[in-house]
């Protein structure tokens, strides 16, 4: 478990998180949601102690990372694997020496079991026959997964992505969202996850923190979220008019009122003016 207390955080005059208090917990998928510039990296960045906060404390597992000395940093930062934005591969390694390296960092390990462990976090995320490519003979979707074994290598008890779907595919976001999501479960990690996938908020958000603005706006579950009243929230959620038409099209056609093959683009076109019908009409709004 992570807890975040009353963290506030700014660059020079400007401020960018508030008073921000919230609980990441153990065998979850916590995710971080807001728009571009809420302050989300910030936050995670907080969070692994890359940036300092300017009032209030971040505490793992009842241990103050706030108050901690550099070498408790040190071994607290070996349970924590790290899913960077864009993967960050090294470019000039195979992927068996990218995911090697935090076990060459690390460990006295000998080379053999070094590579036994390599061998099997790379076919935990079903990379088989991969370990002498490079990162750039490779799709999107496999240098994700290198991404996520070399963050595993050490078996943190904390893992941190940021934008796991960046560039992908939806297809392939959802395997990587259900490969990060299993892998918290199997080995009881507490995983933080920054996204503004709404796929990714629906498919795997267990808890879920709103930020708004730098400051925490909302937090809830995927349940809560659909049901959510809140209208920062659902601006947020429902950003995309085509999903806001979506969700009502589907309601709509479930509920009888419009057939899909019919009247659905008379519908959009009009913005909903075909389907204000008579008491006596009701059900055929092609009236
Ligand atoms: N090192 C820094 N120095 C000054 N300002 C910074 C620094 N890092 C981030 N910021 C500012 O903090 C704000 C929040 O940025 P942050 O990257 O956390 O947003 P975000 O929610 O992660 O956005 P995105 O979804 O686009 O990644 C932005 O205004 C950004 O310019």
């Amino acid at each position: 478990m992570i807890e975040i207390k009353n963290v506030s955080k700014g660059f020079g005059e400007k401020e960018i998180l508030t008073n921000v208090s919230a609980v990441m917990e153990t065998g979850k998928t916590n995710l971080i949601i807001g728009t571009s510039g809420s302050g989300k990296t910030v936050l995670q960045k907080c969070m692994v102690g890359l940036f300092e906060v300017d009032k209030g404390e971040i505490i793992f597992d009842g241990k103050s990372l706030t108050n901690m000395q550099e070498e408790e940093r040190k071994e607290l930062r070996q349970q924590i694997g790290m899913l960077f934005q864009g993967s960050a591969l090294f470019d000039s390694m195979t992927v068996q020496r990218n995911v090697k390296f935090p076990l060459d960092m690390f460990t006295n390990w000998s080379h053999a079991k070094k590579m036994e462990r390599v061998n099997d976090v790379l076919d935990r995320v079903n990379l088989k026959d991969t370990n002498n490519k490079f990162p750039a003979e490779i799709s999107g979707g496999m240098k994700k997964r290198v991404g996520i074994a070399r963050a595993i290598v050490l078996k943190p008890k904390y893992l941190f992505c940021d934008e796991p779907n960046s560039g992908l595919d939806p297809q392939t976001s959802m395997v990587i969202d259900k490969l990060i999501h299993e892998i918290t479960k199997e080995n009881n990690i507490t995983t933080v996850i920054n996204t503004h996938d709404m796929n990714s908020v629906m498919e795997i958000g267990e808890n879920i923190l709103y930020l708004y603005e730098g400051k925490k706006e909302w937090e809830g579950t995927k349940k809560d979220i659909i049901f959510s009243k809140h209208e920062k929230l659902n601006e947020f959620i429902f950003a995309s008019e085509f999903l806001r038409d979506a969700k009502d099209m589907r309601m709509l056609e479930a509920k009888g009122i419009i057939d899909n093959d019919r009247n659905m683009e008379q519908i959009l076109r009009d913005g909903g003016a075909s389907l204000v019908v008579d008491e006596g009409d009701k059900g055929n709004p092609d009236k």
